[in-house]
């Protein structure tokens, strides 16, 4: 990574706005704190946390929508550490996904072996029913044919990964089966509406680095303990000020090589800090509108950078439906199924379970009565159980910008951390950090634009964090 922009006049100084609570920023505000910078983190919610966040109905505590880590999102497990979270968390000690194919009735189940990439898949793949012997075998060839992309070549992000993975012998069922059952939960788009330069680095980095790298994590409390609970409090032990309910409106560079961060604090109330350092950890659209002319080279193309919706289905059953935490399907319109029974805090019997439907523009904006009529049916399918179970309530979480849309040529629309204006930086799971926008991606950003900006102060970085990560 190059580390560029001194504060050209400016004594090296140490105060830093980081704008947006979300885990870019709160990833950058613990760096810049921890390297001994002042830092003000201004979000404007009442939370911190940002598309990965939990609220109350009524006795339950609900995550606006399933999320899942791999055990090879180093830079998210770095945060879990830093906000001291591990503990609510589950990590699995070996991949195991249960397939469930709701036309034929049977279950498959992608595990790993202990041994050396890739043959520690090869024995899941060989046993998987929900493809013929040849389709299981073109697999394996598109595995290789995979490990063997390179990552930095900007030509990938040209090509589509359906057109790809076609011409390698991948058929319509493959795909189905296999390819978008782990590339749309984790891009948020089928194969045919994914660039292959990041379907190739969710792929590569997940199933063809380490054994381990594919192991499943997810948060075994509501998110906003993580987030925003155990954030807040790494934060404030950090000494950063935390600023809810604060909107910044508008940053201007100052004489003095600093900037000036207007910030609106309620109706009609408003404040200004000065800093040496502004981190604009904020989605795409809100970062056009609040960067300086002039401050990056092509500002139009944030505009350009599509987004894809996640849709829940929250369902609560009168007994138990689901008797694994998690469930993938084939054939059926259901994707992914989650308990969240013991996280969301529900009592008196029955479970709670999430289905996690990404890359759903046809449903996004449907009426809860006919996401209900397709998908209760559907539970029945997929969930032998659920068929004669009582059906207590069904409620809907809907995230229509839940991540920047993963298409062909998304690569060359993302930005890097560092601006054309010394001192600002930029965040977020949508710049340039070679992830599709997940956690990891977020957090990844928040350390890139953290070390930049340290560099930038003439302050030590500490490598380890971006090693680890
Ligand atoms: C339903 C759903 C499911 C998902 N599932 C997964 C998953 O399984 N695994 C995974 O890794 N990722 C998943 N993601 C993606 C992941 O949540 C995001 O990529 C990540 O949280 C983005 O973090 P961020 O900090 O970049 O941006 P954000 O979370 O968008 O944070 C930006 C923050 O900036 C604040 N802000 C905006 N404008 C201003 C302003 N002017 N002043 C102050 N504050 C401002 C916003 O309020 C927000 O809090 C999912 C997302 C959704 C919505």
């Amino acid at each position: 990574m190059t580390r560029s922009h001194e504060v050209p006049g400016h004594p090296p100084g140490r105060t830093a706005v980081v704008v947006g609570g979300g885990l870019a920023g709160v990833s950058a505000a613990l760096r810049l704190a921890d390297a001994g910078v002042a830092v003000t983190l201004a979000e404007a919610r009442p939370r911190l946390g940002g598309l990965a966040f939990s609220f109350k109905r009524g006795d339950l505590t609900v995550d606006n929508g399933q999320h899942v880590f791999l055990r090879c999102c180093t830079a998210y497990q770095w945060f879990l550490d830093r906000i001291d979270a591990r503990d609510l968390v589950t990590l699995q000690d070996r991949l195991e996904v249960p397939v469930y194919d709701a036309q034929t009735g049977r279950t498959g189940r992608l595990t790993r072996a202990n041994l050396p990439v890739p043959l520690h898949l090869a024995a899941s793949l060989a046993r998987y029913p929900h493809l013929s012997l040849r389709e299981r075998a073109s697999v394996g060839r598109a595995a290789l044919a995979l490990r063997g992309l390179d990552l930095a070549d900007p030509a990938l992000d040209e090509v589509d990964f359906g057109s790809w993975l076609a011409a390698r012998g991948q058929s319509a069922r493959t795909i189905e089966a296999l390819w978008d059952l782990v590339g749309v939960a984790t891009l948020n788009a089928t194969a045919a509406h994914s660039s292959l330069a990041l379907a190739a680095m969710v792929f590569k980095t997940g199933l063809l680095t380490d054994p381990g790298a594919a192991d499943i994590g997810w948060a075994s409390a509501p998110l906003g303990d993580l987030h925003d609970g155990r954030g807040r409090i790494a934060l404030d032990k950090a000494g950063v000020v935390t600023m809810t309910r604060t909107r910044a409106s508008r940053l201007t560079p100052d004489v003095t090589g600093g900037w000036q961060v207007a910030l609106e604090t309620g109706p009609g109330r408003g404040t200004e800090l000065t800093a040496d350092i502004v981190v604009l950890a904020v989605p795409q659209r809100e970062a056009h509108a609040l960067l300086p002319e002039g401050a990056v080279q092509h500002p139009e193309k944030l505009l350009q950078i599509g987004t894809a919706p996640i849709l829940n289905v929250h369902v609560i059953y009168d007994r138990q439906v689901l008797p694994q935490p998690f469930v993938a399907a084939v054939g059926s319109p259901v994707q992914w199924v989650f308990d969240r029974t013991q996280s969301s805090g529900l009592t008196g019997g029955g479970q709670y379970v999430a289905v996690s439907q990404s890359a759903v523009e046809d449903e996004i904006d449907l009426p809860v009565a006919t996401l209900r009529d397709r998908y209760l049916p559907e539970l029945e399918r997929v969930l032998p159980a659920a068929r004669g179970a009582g059906v207590r309530e069904v409620f809907v979480t809907r995230e229509r910008t839940a991540t920047f849309a993963p298409t062909p040529g998304v690569g060359a629309l993302r930005p890097g951390p560092v601006t054309r204006a010394p001192g600002l930086y930029l965040a977020g799971a949508w710049t340039a950090t070679g992830w599709p926008a997940t956690m990891e991606s977020a957090v990844r950003s928040g350390l890139h634009a953290s070390a930049e900006a340290l560099s930038a102060l003439g302050l030590p970085v500490d490598d380890g964090v971006l090693e680890a990560a």
